[in-house]
């Protein structure tokens, strides 16, 4: 991954960004009302807006179709981390690739990514494909490229979900989706076809050329993309103007937002292996060095219970936060009950919103996630497991330097683990990194998404940044000089990459009118 740090002066910019954004968060902060969108539009007129009433209600007759092409996504299980399922992953690529035929779309090309680096796969495992696209080649018209992941998590029904996760079920009293993806990317993924198909059945223009770039690693970090789209900058996306993505959420559950920032993810594993074989405790217990009882020690030095990460040199890279950012958290609209709804439990460690926002936006993050090879599930197995492999990230922000974070992380655990004078083999090392990102929101493409929030859901849309990772997006900005705008789709409480993820059916069609609207005042602008 590229490498993203504010350089030494940029304070200025970050400082006017920053003023800016507050500026713009009191200006649009007006409550969402539920008057009639369609009538105001059609009294507003103007030439832009002149299509959305037929393209709003086309979109909205079309939606048993729209639910349709999404349950055949969902059935489809794209699990990128999980080699097995690699066949599925490529499956889903063709299967996206046959829609895009059907609906049009021209010049589709599978470019292929060779085969996945080590650690996590066995040699010769395939990247799945990054799908290409293109809808219209006018030279007349602005070209925007779409950016989205056909891949999933890992879900399972055992981990609680109350339905199959890869079937879609429609709660129809509740006007709820679920399955593995909805909101995480196949429902946006989906979306963007779907606008294509409500302007085709309306005999309606595109009215802007869309390049299609679409990835079946993003959920295991992006591998492989960042050089395809170096390789094609001047080639396939030679004419791009502006990349939009739609991969993340809304803040909350009522208020639409645009994005402007994201952490970035550097993933570790470590490995201790001991004895030649799973042993039986109750023979070897006591007698033998047990890799499980190092992985905790080691693990367990990493992060303390209130979030700290405990790794030297990391909080001397984040940078200083500065006196305005305050009144940016104050404006945003949030709660902390909405926080504690989204994760369903009252656990959060910080009682104010202020504070929630600042450590999901702001600072960085050690999650630990799981460990490989460890007995789990339900039972009293009494094993000594031989060989164990923990997982942990750590969510970055500026200006914190991934090579350099690489460096302290894997010196700490191999200086933890020393301590341990064990006779156990241990290795520390990266998975994958993305870097974070973070952007001037003041531009043609956010202003138009701004416009088209306003259309569809009656208020204007507040300016977030995103505490989770789209590897990809600072490649996007670096390789093709064009702005990234990030348009969520999805909602705060999705539950994306959790048991039960869901879309609300209002997302869905919104976020599709989102989409078609955003296109038209792009298209409209004097700027690109
Ligand atoms: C925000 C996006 N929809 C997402 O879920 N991204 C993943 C990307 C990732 C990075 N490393 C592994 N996956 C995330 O934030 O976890
Ligand atoms: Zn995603
Ligand atoms: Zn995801």
């Amino acid at each position: 991954m590229l490498a993203r740090v504010i350089a030494k002066g940029s304070k200025f910019a970050t400082l006017h960004t920053s003023s800016r954004i507050i500026a713009a968060n009191i200006r649009l902060s007006t409550r969402f009302n539920s008057t009639n969108r369609i009538d105001k539009l059609r009294m507003s007129g103007s030439a832009v807006e002149k299509d959305f009433q037929s393209l709003f209600e086309k979109i909205e007759e079309l939606k048993p179709k729209f639910i349709d092409r999404l349950a055949k996504s969902i059935e489809i299980p794209a699990v990128s981390g999980d080699e097995t399922l690699r066949p599925q992953v490529v499956k889903k690529a063709h299967y996206i690739a046959g829609e895009l035929e059907s609906l049009g779309f021209s010049d589709i090309q599978m470019k292929e990514l060779g085969s996945q680096p080590p650690p996590v796969a066995d040699s010769g495992l395939q990247l799945p494909p990054v799908i290409l696209a293109r809808y219209g080649t006018d030279p007349a018209k602005k070209t925007v490229l779409l950016y989205g992941h056909y891949d999933v998590q890992p879900a399972s029904i055992e981990d609680g979900w109350n339905t199959d996760p890869f079937k879609l079920v429609l709660d129809e009293e509740k006007q709820i989706m679920y399955g593995r993806g909805v909101t995480d990317d196949s429902g946006p993924v989906k979306g963007w076809l779907n606008v294509v198909e409500a302007h085709r059945e309306l005999g309606l223009d595109v009215p802007v050329n869309l390049i299609i770039c679409f990835e079946g690693m993003e959920e295991s970090g992006s591998i492989g993309l960042d050089k395809l789209i170096a390789d094609e900058a001047d080639k396939y996306f030679k004419t791009v103007d502006t990349v939009c993505i739609s991969d993340n959420y809304w803040l909350g559950t009522k208020k639409p937002v645009l994005t402007y920032g994201l952490r970035g993810c550097n993933y570790y594993q470590v490995t201790i292996e001991g004895p030649g074989a799973d042993l039986h405790s109750g023979i070897f217990g006591g007698s033998i060095s047990e890799p499980m009882i190092d992985l905790v020690k080691v693990l367990g030095t990493l992060v303390d219970t209130k979030g700290n990460i405990l790794i030297d040199g990391i909080k001397e890279m984040i940078a200083p936060v500065l006196e305005t950012e305050a009144a940016l958290y104050d404006k945003i609209d949030y709660s902390v009950d909405e926080f504690n709804a989204a994760s369903g439990s009252k656990t959060s460690l910080y009682d104010n919103k202020k504070d929630i926002l600042m450590h999901r936006w702001r600072y960085p993050s050690l999650s630990i996630h799981g460990v490989e090879g460890a007995f789990h599930g339900a039972g009293a197995k009494t094993v000594i497991p031989s060989k164990v492999i923990g997982k942990f990230s750590i969510r970055t922000v500026p200006n914190i330097e991934s090579a350099k974070l690489d460096e302290y992380v894997i010196d700490h655990c191999n200086k933890e683990f020393a301590k341990l004078q064990s006779p156990n083999k241990f290795k520390a090392e990266l998975i994958h990194d993305g870097d974070y990102w973070v952007s001037d929101p003041f531009n043609a493409s956010f202003s138009a998404a701004s416009k088209a929030t306003k259309a569809v859901w009656g208020v204007e849309p507040d300016l977030t940044r995103e505490g989770g990772s789209i590897p990809i997006t600072l490649t996007f900005e670096q390789e093709l000089k064009s702005n990234v705008l990030l348009l969520p789709m999805g909602r705060g409480d999705d539950g994306a990459h959790s048991i039960n993820e869901k879309l609300d059916m209002s997302n869905y069609l919104g976020g599709m009118k989102t989409m078609a609207a955003y296109l038209h005042y792009y298209a409209a602008s004097d700027e690109k």
